[in-house]
């Protein structure tokens, strides 16, 4: 037999058993012996003093009494005898087991799994251990129609048909040792069958160890081979030029600011395609950014595009750029507009007369065509999927790719999910920020809170308030919106300006909202969340969102960047009765800090990675042992080797890992 054998080979498993098997993955018998369980069943023994009642536990004693077994009924019967721990006597009984008598001999040492009855001071016996049960017992997850106890027989089958000698190494000796990892035969072993606690974790450790590892070094040489084999366009700018616009900001970029530009100027210019991550808190200037980025393909010839999310958006990008390049063509596409407008749009994006576009999904369209597309820049990365963000590079020749993202991404997740990108980050507000002032009241406390709001107002105050997040139904999402600003009217009177928006407005009519509260004709604007990424009002200095505790934490994160956007003093208001502990936390936490990294990690811890940004489109993998959050420190360690191995990838040690790698297939 070999490893590569069918499980069919083992004694036990049929065609039927075969298909359940080939169900859970399992096709050979080394992946029979790679199918680790997902937990253990504790059956070391415990102190009697410390059980629960109705707790399940193993209880190893000496036999003080002989077994003695009581029929009633048609074939029922009962097995009794008395245990002695230390001091203590328990009864134990077993029903229906009357053959279990052999094994009770007085004076003999048991280990019995039951469950604690303490009342009766009795265990309800569930089984007799033998010696190699004792300690742990694998679980593993099942199909329907399998049986925990036969599929680990079979895997002990396949242990003694001695087959795990040929299971080969595959971390080479010098991580091994400078980790001090647990050989590979020996860890695969000890995940289905540890003596211990300790052995089991060492061998955990090892297996997380070695996925995280593998894990890196695919990513790794993703990397690489799009650099290899993607030469991108070398962008050759007048850098006279881009100074002077840099000087003429109205404001001078933060250190962190010009270390992302410089980085992203650097990729562009480079021979190589630039495949980068701009990431930076809410507020942190990542527009201006990108805006410069898209300058320097311009000024060398190549026209530049950037995707964002919403229409509301894809305005406000167009109307800062026509600001800062007035003397450039730049065009807005997106959907609604009239055929003719449309029309002209599209021919000037093909002519190339077109230099910068700004545009939501309408530009992946396939009418779209470019003349020269020389960048692409997309928004809010994880609001596109990999596909669509493949649709608009494709529309180019090999263009410059730049992703920005205002969801601090934890930098576990970063490195895991983008181990294939390079990552700018700007981790610094403009000066003269001053840190927003987040406080949490309850219901009953919004009287006052609106009696303050009225003060502020008279001394030019700007208001957002959002309106509460009913998920399951967007026509309560509106009723919630319009009910709150009728009674906002109501509360402020004629004097102060209004506004509402909500996401079943038309396009012109978002627009024309947003445009008055920008331009302060408007006092408050009282919005459902279709205003949560992106908007730049530096104005609006207060913000209060109704029923906050409905919110995730990246959300109210995300929500309470729109103020402190300027040099004022800008508050949040989190107006919640959270009923859950997870609901007062996340208020807590809100009123803490307003640090998006440490939110971020917050709301990983509470939610799980998946929720972040799907698991799906982020194109992570699933992981077997490994959970990238809290196996934080191996995930560090295994990338830090990986990138050791591709920085002399021919050499002879490392081919055994290389040769493995499935790159083509990618992680989707
Ligand atoms: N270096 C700077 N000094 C002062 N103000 C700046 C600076 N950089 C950007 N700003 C201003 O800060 C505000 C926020 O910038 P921007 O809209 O680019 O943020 P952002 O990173 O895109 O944030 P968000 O993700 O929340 O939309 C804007 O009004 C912008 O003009």
């Amino acid at each position: 037999m070999k490893l590569t054998d069918s499980v069919q080979y083992l004694k036990g498993v049929g065609p039927k058993s075969l298909e359940n098997y080939q169900k859970l993955g399992i096709s050979t018998i080394q992946d029979l012996l790679l199918y680790f369980p997902f937990r253990y069943e504790d059956f070391a023994g415990r102190s009697i003093f410390e059980l629960l009642d109705g707790e399940k536990a193993t209880v190893i004693g000496e036999v003080v009494t002989p077994a003695n077994v009581q029929y009633y009924g048609f074939k029922r019967n009962r097995l009794t005898f008395k245990l002695k721990q230390g001091e203590a006597v328990v009864a134990v009984s077993f029903f229906n087991q009357p053959y279990l008598a052999d094994k009770i001999e007085v004076g003999k040492e048991v280990a019995v799994y039951g469950k604690w009855e303490q009342k009766k001071q009795q265990l309800l016996g569930m089984k007799i251990l033998t010696q190699a049960e004792g300690g742990f017992s694998p679980v593993y997850h099942l199909t329907a129609g399998m049986k925990q106890s036969s599929l680990v027989k079979t895997i002990q089958m396949a242990f003694d048909s001695g087959l795990l000698s040929e299971l080969k190494e595959n971390l080479p000796d010098y991580l091994l040792k400078k980790y001090r990892l647990m050989p590979r035969q020996e860890a695969v072993r000890a995940m289905h069958f540890p003596d211990d606690m300790e052995m089991h974790k060492q061998a955990l450790r090892r297996v997380k160890f070695e996925e995280l590892f593998y894990f890196q070094l695919k990513l790794q040489a993703l990397k690489h081979k799009e650099k290899a084999q993607r030469f991108g366009r070398k962008v050759v700018f007048d850098r006279q030029l881009m100074e002077e616009k840099i000087q003429n900001l109205p404001f001078e970029l933060t250190g962190a600011q010009q270390k992302s530009l410089d980085e992203i100027l650097a990729d562009m210019s480079s021979a190589y395609h630039m495949n980068r991550l701009l990431q930076g808190d809410v507020g942190s200037g990542k527009t201006v950014v990108a805006s410069l980025a898209m300058y320097a393909a311009v000024l060398s010839g190549l026209q530049a595009a950037i995707m964002v999310p919403t229409e509301i958006l894809a305005r406000q990008h167009f109307a800062n750029l026509e600001n800062l390049f007035p003397e450039l063509k730049i065009s807005l596409l997106v959907s609604g507009l009239k055929a003719a407008e449309r029309r002209e749009i599209l021919e000037s994006l093909a002519s190339g007369q077109t230099q910068m576009v700004v545009g939501t999904h309408a530009l992946i369209q396939e009418a779209v065509d470019f003349y020269d597309l020389g960048l692409v820049i997309t928004d809010e990365q994880h609001r596109f999927g990999v596909n669509q963000r493949k649709v608009l590079r494709e529309k180019g020749q090999n263009p410059d790719v730049l992703m920005m993202t205002a969801t601090p991404i934890p930098r576990t997740l970063a490195i895991t999910a983008f181990g294939d990108m390079d990552v700018s980050i700007i981790n610094e507000l403009p000066k003269g920020r001053q840190p927003i002032t987040t406080r949490w009241v309850k219901h009953e406390q919004l009287s006052e809170v609106l009696k303050w709001i009225k003060e502020e107002l008279r001394q030019q105050a700007q208001v957002y308030f959002i309106s509460p997040l009913i998920e399951e139904s967007e026509a309560l999402d509106l009723k919630n919106a319009v009910a709150l600003y009728e009674e906002l009217v109501q509360y402020f009177g004629k004097e102060v300006g209004i506004g509402l928006l909500h996401g079943k407005m038309k396009n012109e009519e978002k627009e024309q909202i947003m445009q008055t509260f920008k331009a302060g004709d408007l006092s408050v604007l009282v919005s459902t969340t279709v205003i949560e990424v992106g908007v730049d009002v530096p104005n609006a200095t207060i913000m209060v969102i109704m029923d906050a505790d409905r919110f995730g934490l990246s959300q109210l994160h995300q929500l309470r960047g729109r103020v402190g956007r300027g040099s004022k003093k800008s508050y949040t208001i989190l107006v919640a009765n959270p009923k859950t502990e997870s609901g007062k936390n996340r208020m807590k936490i809100m009123c803490q800090t307003q640090n998006g990294f440490r939110l971020a990690e917050e709301d990983l811890k509470m939610r799980g990675s998946g929720e972040i940004f799907g698991v799906r489109q982020s194109g992570l993998p699933e992981f077997l042992a490994a959970d990238i959050v809290n196996d934080y420190n191996i995930l560090e360690v295994a990338r830090q080797e990986a990138q050791e191995v591709f920085k002399t990838p021919e050499r002879p040690e490392y081919q055994m890992m290389l040769a493995d790698l499935d790159v083509d297939g990618g992680f989707d």
